[in-house]
């Protein structure tokens, strides 16, 4: 029987150590970044991200998040640059988020939540799949975005517009033609440190690329947000919030920064 770690109170990050002692390990995420102490890498080029939209296969609710999953069978969809050597594919991205709007996002800054953010799951094509590259220290890539409070989104929207398919753990339905990078942010500064999986297994195998730049959330989308079920159909219902890990010991690993 799979351990059935989660976020309340007798499942949640504060006793994954039982059944994953990685969580206390050397490189654990997320963290705090404190743009003062990250130091500024002119060696680090520009993110390239290129995005087939047709690539975008189903929406599915897997009782932790939600996920929009991609084909992953070519270079269609890939991260490139940025401070990764290689090509790396898309798998699929998701969310954190919180039950109100003080709170949600995994990574900080100086302290700073944010009441969502994004994860782009990325993995090395050097290794044959996700699974493979996902045990491996430079397997996956992660691109984080923080969601601020502000106008409506409406690339989010056709996201959320999808939840009545999947409002249960374990619920899936298409979703064909979805291109994320209308999810990013304008500018594509960011901060990257080696660090892990936010969720069980918490395999440190991430370079996380975190963007100084919030994209916008409108209240009403974090509403829809939270009327998402942790819980199966038939189980008594439990709202999906406060999905989220809180940022772990630095362990004196370097935080870069690819702007001054
Ligand atoms: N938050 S995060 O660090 O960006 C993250 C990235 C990838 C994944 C991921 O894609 N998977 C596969 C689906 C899955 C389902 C689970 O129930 C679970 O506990 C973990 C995952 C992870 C996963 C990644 C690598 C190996 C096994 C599982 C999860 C989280
Ligand atoms: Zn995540």
């Amino acid at each position: 029987m799979a351990h059935a770690w989660g976020y309340a109170a007798n499942n949640g990050p504060d006793k994954w150590a039982a059944n994953f002692p990685i969580a206390d390990g050397p490189r654990q995420s997320p963290i705090d970044i404190v743009p003062g102490g990250a130091s500024y890498d002119s060696v680090l080029k520009p993110l390239k991200l290129k995005y087939d939209p047709s690539n975008c296969l189903e929406i599915l609710n897997n009782g932790h998040s939600f996920q929009v999953t991609f084909a992953d069978d070519s270079d269609s969809s890939t991260l490139r640059d940025g401070p990764i050597s290689g090509v790396y594919r898309l798998k699929q991205f998701h969310f954190h988020w919180g039950a109100s709007d003080d709170k949600g996002s995994e990574h900080t800054v100086a302290g700073t939540k944010y009441p969502a953010e994004l994860h782009l799951v990325h993995w090395n094509t050097k290794y044959p799949s996700f699974g493979e590259a996902a045990s491996k220290p430079d397997g996956l890539a992660v691109v984080g975005v923080f969601l601020k409070i502000g106008d409506a989104n409406a690339s989010l929207q056709k996201v959320l517009d999808a939840f009545d398919d999947i409002r249960a753990k374990g619920k899936q339905s298409s979703f064909a033609g979805f291109d994320p990078s209308t999810l990013l942010p304008g500018c594509l500064d960011y901060w990257t440190y080696d660090g892990s999986l936010t969720t069980p297994p918490l395999l440190e195998s991430v370079t996380w690329i975190v963007c100084k730049e919030p994209i916008s959330v409108s209240c009403e989308q974090m509403a829809k947000f939270r009327s998402l079920l942790f819980s199966a159909e038939g189980e008594p219902e439990c709202c999906m919030v406060d999905n989220y890990r809180p940022p772990q010991p630095l362990k004196g690993r370097p935080v870069r920064a690819s702007f001054q």
